[in-house]
């Protein structure tokens, strides 16, 4: 039997209720829910990772839609008790929903959010962070700093590895992987090589590496090159620096084990900003012990919030609580992506075409467009025209948001 949940109420007196599992940064997503005639209530207890029973008690016997966490197990329990409680919409606060499966929620008729594009950057730069940590050696010298063990500058004090020159490759050259590319290769001057079951237009289009190779050559310098890898093991032994960008599904749990992990560069950086699973975990600790100049850069773990044994003894491995997405701006804007998900299938709105341009849903100083910015069964699910929004009409947009059509028909 679950024990009472303790929660924060929004709007008690509105029409739909909307629950969030848990607290989310910033107000604007409250606002847009309740002034949509959504009660919203809060989960407010302090465990971290609320288990299937919890959320079945917070869902109860009326509940519209769920905004829920990449921590909680989203699978068929908990769709049928949402479907059982009138609910038609779920959202992750997360890009990444290998936590959910989508089938059961189709199969109950839930839509299921998630947030992309918000998050890109934010954690990309985080993945560059995790680059530069490991191969400088950041985390071992300021833990010697604080321990009162500097004597003096030594020749042979932290000696890393200099990436400038030096080649990067990403597996996974969406969103995430292809933003940490061009962050790599237009800020430190590296080689691009990248893996990705898909050609990446995204990455081949806007990468400016001609012409700035043209410019490093104009000013004497040796000009960057970039290929896509015909295989994922020619990224792991040309690279010097990886970073692992793909989703996580059957293709790529344990993508990288111990077969994949011999055959990289001694010295090589290997970061992981994707999920933890993507990495059998036993095998890395295995390897960072044997090959202490080979450095890792880790976001996520395999069993978190655990680490394998081992692991936080390593002194070639930076380890962070996956905080990848974590700034200010891109946590606002999961929350309002998601609350948005579940508000738009509630009401019967449309979705957005595209989920990879959700700035118009952003911007705090406009009304966000009457769309669900990104739901992932849109189209199994059936209930959405399949070239998704329709162009806004005077009357559609007029009787939902009154006075504020000329922001969105701009
Ligand atoms: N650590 C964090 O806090 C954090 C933050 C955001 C996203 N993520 C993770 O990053 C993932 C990627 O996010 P995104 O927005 O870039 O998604 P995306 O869909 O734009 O990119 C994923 C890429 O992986 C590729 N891919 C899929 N299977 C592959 C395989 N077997 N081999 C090689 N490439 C493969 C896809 O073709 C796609 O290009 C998310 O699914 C999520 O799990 C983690
Ligand atoms: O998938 C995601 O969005 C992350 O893991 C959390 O930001």
């Amino acid at each position: 039997m679950a024990t009472p949940i303790s929660i924060e109420v929004w709007n008690p007196s509105g029409k739909y209720r909307v629950i969030s599992t848990k607290p989310m940064p910033g107000t604007r997503w409250i606002k847009l829910l309740t002034d949509q005639d959504c009660r919203v209530e809060i989960c407010t207890e302090k465990k971290t990772i609320l288990s299937v029973e919890d959320i079945i008690a917070l869902i109860g016997t009326k509940c519209d839609g769920v905004i829920g966490q990449l921590t909680e197990d989203w699978g068929e329990v908990l769709f049928s008790a949402l479907k059982k409680a009138g609910g038609t919409a779920f959202s992750n606060m997360a890009v990444g929903y290998n936590n959910v499966d989508v089938d059961a929620a189709t199969k109950y008729g839930i839509a299921v959010g998630n947030t992309p594009g918000v998050l890109t950057e934010t954690t990309a730069e985080l993945a560059a962070s995790l680059s530069l940590s490991a191969a400088r050696r950041i985390v071992e010298a300021d833990q010697f700093m604080r321990a009162g063990l500097y004597e003096g500058w030594l020749p042979n004090l932290f000696v890393g590895n200099l990436l400038k020159g030096q080649t990067v490759g990403v597996i996974g050259a969406g969103r995430i992987g292809s933003a940490y590319a061009r962050m790599m290769v237009e800020g430190f001057k590296m080689n691009l090589i990248y893996y990705d079951l898909y050609q990446s237009t995204r990455l081949e289009k806007y990468l400016p590496i001609i012409a700035y190779g043209q410019f490093l050559k104009a000013n004497g310098e040796q000009p960057v090159t970039w290929k896509r890898a015909a295989t994922m093991e020619d990224v792991l032994r040309e690279a010097d620096v990886i970073s692992l960008h793909p989703i996580l599904d059957k293709t790529t749990y344990h993508l990288i084990n111990k077969e994949r992990l011999a055959i990289m560069k001694k010295e090589a950086v290997l970061v992981n900003c994707s999920r933890g699973p993507v990495i059998n975990e036993v095998d890395l600790v295995e390897h960072l012990r044997v090959n202490p100049m080979f450095r890792v850069g880790l976001d996520v773990f395999e069993d978190e919030p655990y680490m394998k044994p081992g692991l936080a003894e390593m002194k070639n491995a930076v380890v962070v609580p996956h905080i990848a997405s974590a700034s200010k701006w891109t946590r606002e804007g999961m929350a309002t992506l998601a609350a948005l998900n579940v508000l738009g299938k509630i009401k019967g709105y449309p979705v957005w075409a595209n989920p990879n341009q959700v700035e118009p849903f952003l911007d705090e100083n406009s009304v966000p467009p009457p769309a669900s910015p990104s739901l992932v069964n849109a189209k199994k699910l059936g209930t959405f025209p399949d070239s998704l929004i329709r162009p806004p009409s005077a009357d559609f947009i007029c009787d939902i948001y009154g006075t504020n059509l000329a922001l969105i028909t701009n």
